[in-house]
């Protein structure tokens, strides 16, 4: 579960990004966040996990309160959220399965269920057949497959993602959108926040539309409406 309330942003240069949210997301829900260039749309998920902190109001992740949280506990946090990014951010010298088990690795899994984890989540992004390629050896949608893979490889209750298909043509950003749809169909969370009219108009889920850091519009089975 997400839930803001009376949530602010100023960055350190004045910019007011965020201007008082108050949401409540449950688990399993999917949910679109759109608005127009500059909205606040990726401020607002940064503060999810705590990419960036709020100025003030509260935000509780998954029962743990964000304000509350030391710095020592923010990697937890991370692990309970799987992050996708439009730029894929995977490490260039990593194969493709050393990418996705770095995520275990760090936590100090053991070998055995690393391997086993890395093949399953491989196997569901339909990339098993890759797991010794380089990133670079890769399409634009089969490297944000394994960003995908990695991201649920610890298995999240909760999965943000940052116009995760702004570098992909339309047939592979269908790919990943049902990839996404897949993943919540087995219970995750999923916040997403896009510029994909076609995609949120089709795939009919809730809609959060951020206007000037502030919730104009929060639907059930909501459309992109009128921005670029
Ligand atoms: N690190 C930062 N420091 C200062 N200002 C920032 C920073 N990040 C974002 N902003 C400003 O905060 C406002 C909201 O930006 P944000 O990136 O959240 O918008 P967005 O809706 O995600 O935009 P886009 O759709 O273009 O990605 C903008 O005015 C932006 O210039």
């Amino acid at each position: 579960m997400i839930e803001m309330s009376e949530v602010y942003k100023t960055y350190p240069n004045g910019v007011l990004a965020i201007n008082g949210i108050d949401i409540m997301i449950n688990q399993g829900e999917f949910v679109y966040v759109v608005g127009p260039s500059g909205a606040g749309k990726s401020t607002f998920i940064k503060m999810m996990y705590r990419e960036e902190k709020p100025s003030s109001g509260k935000i509780v992740i998954n029962g743990v309160d964000l304000s509350q949280l030391k710095e020592s506990k923010v990697p937890m946090l991370r692990r309970s959220i799987g992050v996708v990014f439009q730029d894929f951010k995977l490490l260039p010298k990593l194969t493709v399965f050393e990418n996705v088990a770095f995520a275990l690795e760090v936590i100090g899994e053991n070998p055995k269920t690393i391997k086993k984890r890395v093949l399953d989540v491989l196997d569901l992004v339909q990339l098993k057949h890759k797991a010794r390629f380089f990133p670079d050896e890769l399409s634009g949608g089969e490297q944000q497959r394994v960003s995908i893979a990695r991201s649920i490889v610890n298995n999240p209750a909760v999965m943000i993602a940052d116009e995760p298909t702004g570098n992909l043509d339309p047939d592979t950003s269908w790919e990943i959108m049902h990839l996404f749809e897949e993943i919540n169909n087995r219970g995750t969370t999923i916040v997403m926040a896009t510029h994909n009219k076609e995609i949120v108009n089709t795939m009919k889920k809730r809609v959060i539309a951020v206007e000037d850091g502030k919730i104009v519009r929060d639907e059930a089975r909501g459309e992109y409406g009128i921005y670029d």
